[in-house]
């Protein structure tokens, strides 16, 4: 049974992943909060997750926190050698390098949602955008109040899908006197209530509206992808690694 390591275990998606641990165990977690446990797991504080590393005997770690702590515990993988699965979203450039370069030392897997609903939005998007070339693209999403980054992981990856058949040029918002230009792509964050993640794209022109989109109904969904991605991963060579290859597997 593979051995995990959750990292941001005390979050809200810590929590799905304990509960979703079914065919791995949970054997040690990582968090700032002031707890020891929680659901019978052990909280360690990320500045000894190598000790807890080696202790717990982890075969991979499942991220989930705050970029700063992603990059701590993913520092404390390369130290013992632990393959880690990253989910945490709203990393800068630098933050991005520094996963890469953990990655030429251990299989890293980095995914901004780990739905393969979402997974296969995009590969539809890719089709629809290069297909309707001159159609307007928007894109909308919609989080929980808790949600700290903006936008959303999964729409800045969105964005990457489109940019790589049409260069866009996003527009965060608008307000005051604001016409629209044609290379443009309005972005939109929403941030209500305890919304899992929903994600929608529309292509106007012609006459005609596509919308696609793309609705998470609970935690678990994201919890049971990654869960999956850190099972594949494990005993892979060191390298970078993306939820497409799991759901293609
Ligand atoms: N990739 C995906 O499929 C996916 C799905 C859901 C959420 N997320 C991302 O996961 C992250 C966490 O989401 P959440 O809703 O669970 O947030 P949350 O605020 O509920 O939990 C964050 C957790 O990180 C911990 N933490 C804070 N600082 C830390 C540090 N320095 N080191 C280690 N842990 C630290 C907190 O104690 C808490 O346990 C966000 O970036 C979110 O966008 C990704
Ligand atoms: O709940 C969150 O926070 C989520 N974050 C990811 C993102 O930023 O895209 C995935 C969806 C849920």
């Amino acid at each position: 049974m593979t051995r995990v390591a959750v990292n941001g275990v005390t979050g809200q998606m810590g929590g799905a992943v304990i509960e979703a641990a079914t065919d791995s165990e949970v054997v040690v977690g990582f968090a700032t909060s002031d707890t020891d446990g929680v659901d019978g797991v052990p909280v360690v504080h990320p500045a000894e997750a190598a000790a807890a590393l080696r202790e717990y005997d982890v075969d991979v770690v499942v991220d989930f926190a705050v970029p700063e702590g992603a990059l701590t515990v993913a520092e404390a993988c390369v130290e013992v050698g632990v393959s880690i699965v990253v989910g945490t979203t709203g990393f800068d450039e630098d933050g991005i390098g520094r996963l890469k370069d953990a990655s030429e030392e251990v299989p890293l897997l980095k995914a901004t949602n780990f739905s393969q609903g979402i997974q296969v939005l995009q590969r539809l998007i890719s089709e629809a955008v290069g297909t309707l070339e001159d159609y307007d693209l928007e894109l909308m999403e919609t989080h929980h109040n808790r949600k700290v980054d903006a936008p959303s992981g999964t729409a800045s990856s969105i964005l990457d899908v489109i940019q790589e058949e049409r260069d866009v040029e996003p527009v965060y918002g608008r307000e005051g006197h604001a016409p629209r230009e044609d290379d443009e792509i309005g972005v939109f964050a929403r941030r209500a209530g305890d919304i899992r993640g929903e994600h929608e794209l529309v292509l106007a022109g012609n006459d005609e509206v596509l919308s696609l989109s793309h609705r998470a109904e609970d935690r678990g969904v994201f919890a049971a992808g990654a869960l999956d991605a850190a099972a594949w991963l494990v005993g892979r060579d060191a390298g970078w690694y993306a939820f497409g290859d799991v759901v293609d597997a």
